[in-house]
């Protein structure tokens, strides 16, 4: 479950809880966690905030030193606002070591925090906003640069519950611990690389109605991808059309037509540059290949035949990409799934973006959709979802956003980020499977967003099959596809009815 800042308030409300039951509730399961977490001569020191978060500290203080635990708080801001934190902190037992940090001077700090042996950050929690102040910027850079164990509660501090960012010298943690539900920016941990592990902390809310957000799992991809009947037949699992490759970049065209065949597509059809025919033609003999000078007639029917087209990959080369693009952009009225070099023409006609049109899902990487967007790289990955939700609302396409927690989102806002997938794929030529991957999935009658979705969960999916059996380093296409393969086999049952 994901839950936004402005639903949080209901999900308390509904549960039936005060704001300090929850506390009690959320500070007692957070101590249970660490004393599980960490041995039993393990001594803390919590950071303690102004709100909530603060209180969650104090109340995880009361069951460390219960448990006789060493612990020591340090209030980092100078008051105490909300009632159920200053109920927590009345509830400590005189015993309790507590500090002001403007009372302490900056060795007496760096001695505490290198004393005990995991510092619980309770400065922050979802109702942060950037920028940090000066005086917590430089405590947090020096905590990060020593790189000391910190636990977080709810939120890393300096984080952002509903950004992917938040301020850079947010803290960064070995462990979160999630309170309620995930905050959206608990999504971009690998993107934001401010936590290592996180653990959720059930609080009892349910679901709420409506959520932008999706969360794909094997389950649900494998509901969604399209079962195979008995008296299925070329024409009836997806026709698609990839224009793909160019001379020079032959490769992109191969990999966008393996992986589609590998998601089940049935007839592929290709238009290619004929320098580059008889390198596919022995790589991919199954395809039907048409020349990229196709007259216009001949092109208009190829597309009405197309249930998905792709173009875009390897396609740097191809003399004609302009033409034949804008061509398919406006005659097709099946899905058209735009990748690499079809995405750096589109950002030189913005002007087709701002027509009505069909279905289109973009597949840049941060560095296309720099060009699509008109904002820097810099900008983009500091809030990476206002970007895309931008993008894709006012363009009204499905964009996927690639990269580690690769970002999609459909034209009416709804959004995913995907968890599967490692380093493995950082590597030329990832994309291109990728795109056969979602084309095929959209010529087999997913919707956009649900191809965009599946489609990029399987292909990380693949690549974490294949690195039970291949090094990060080793990698390719191949363990890819065979990676792929593995998982839908593993799902044999549930693809054919
Ligand atoms: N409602 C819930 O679902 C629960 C919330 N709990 C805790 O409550 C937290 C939220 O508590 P709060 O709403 O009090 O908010 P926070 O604890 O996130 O603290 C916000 C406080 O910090 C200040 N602040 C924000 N940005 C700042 C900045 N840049 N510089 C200086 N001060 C800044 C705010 O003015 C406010 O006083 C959660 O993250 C969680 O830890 C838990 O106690 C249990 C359940
Ligand atoms: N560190 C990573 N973790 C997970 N996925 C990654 C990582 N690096 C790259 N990828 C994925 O690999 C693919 C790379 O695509 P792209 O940059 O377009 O490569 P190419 O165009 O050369 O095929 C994208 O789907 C991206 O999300």
């Amino acid at each position: 479950m994901i839950l936004e800042k402005n639903q949080i308030a209901a999900a308390e409300a509904a549960s039936g809880k005060t704001e300090t039951q929850l506390m009690e509730l959320a500070g007692k399961r957070c101590a249970d966690t660490l004393l599980h977490e960490y041995p039993e001569n393990d001594s803390f020191l919590i950071l303690c905030g102004s709100g909530n978060n603060g209180g969650d500290g104090f109340v995880i203080a009361r069951h460390c030193l219960a448990a006789n635990r060493q612990v020591a708080i340090i209030l980092m801001l100078d008051d105490i606002r909300t009632p159920a934190a200053i109920e927590a902190r009345q509830k400590l037992p005189d015993s309790c070591l507590i500090y002001g940090y403007q009372e302490l001077s900056e060795t007496q700090f760096q001695t505490m925090a290198q004393r005990y042996d995991v510092i619980v950050d309770c400065v922050f929690g979802f109702n942060f906003h950037a920028p940090l102040p000066d005086f917590l910027r430089s405590a947090f850079r020096w905590i990060n640069q020593q790189r000391l164990p910190v636990v977080s509660i709810d939120l890393n501090s300096g984080l952002e519950a509903d950004h992917s960012l938040g301020d850079p010298d947010a803290l960064h943690s070995e462990l979160t611990l999630a309170l309620g539900a995930l905050k959206p920016v608990h999504l971009f941990s690998r993107e934001h690389q401010k936590l290592d592990r996180l653990i959720p902390i059930g609080l009892g809310f349910a679901e709420p109605e409506a959520s932008r957000w999706i969360q794909m799992d094997a389950l649900q991809v494998t509901r969604l991808l399209p079962r195979l009947h008995d008296n299925d037949y070329k024409n009836t699992t997806g026709r698609l059309t990839v224009i793909a490759g160019s001379p020079w970049m032959a490769g992109a065209a191969q990999f966008n037509l393996e992986a589609a065949q590998a998601m089940g597509c049935g007839m592929l059809h290709a238009l290619v540059d004929p320098a580059v025919y008889p390198i596919l033609q022995a790589a991919c003999p199954h395809i039907v290949y048409h020349p990229n000078t196709l007259s216009e007639a001949d092109l208009t029917a190829l597309l009405n035949q197309s249930d998905a087209v792709a173009i875009g990959s390897g396609c740097d080369h191809l003399a004609n990409l302009e033409t034949v693009l804008e061509r398919v952009l406006h005659c097709s009225s099946v899905p058209v799934i735009l990748d690499a070099a079809a995405l750096r023409c589109l950002a030189r006609h913005p002007e087709w973006l701002n027509t009505p049109h069909g279905d289109w899902i973009l597949t840049p990487h941060v560095g296309e959709f720099s060009a699509l967007c008109g904002r820097s790289v810099e900008e983009i990955q500091a809030d990476r979802i206002r970007c895309a939700e931008e993008y894709a609302l006012a363009h009204q396409v499905t964009l996927v956003l690639k990269g580690a927690d690769t970002l999609i989102i459909s034209p009416e806002g709804l959004r995913c980020v995907n968890k599967t997938g490692n380093p493995s794929l950082a590597k030329a030529g990832s994309g291109d499977l990728l795109t056969g991957m979602i084309a095929a999935l959209a010529a087999r009658g997913l919707t956009p967003m649900e191809a965009a979705c599946c489609g990029v969960w399987l292909h990380g999916k693949a690549a974490d099959k294949a690195i039970e059996k291949t090094s990060l380093y080793g990698v390719h296409h191949k363990e890819i596809l065979a990676g792929l393969d593995a998982f839908l086999f593993d799902h044999q049952k549930e693809l054919w009815r």
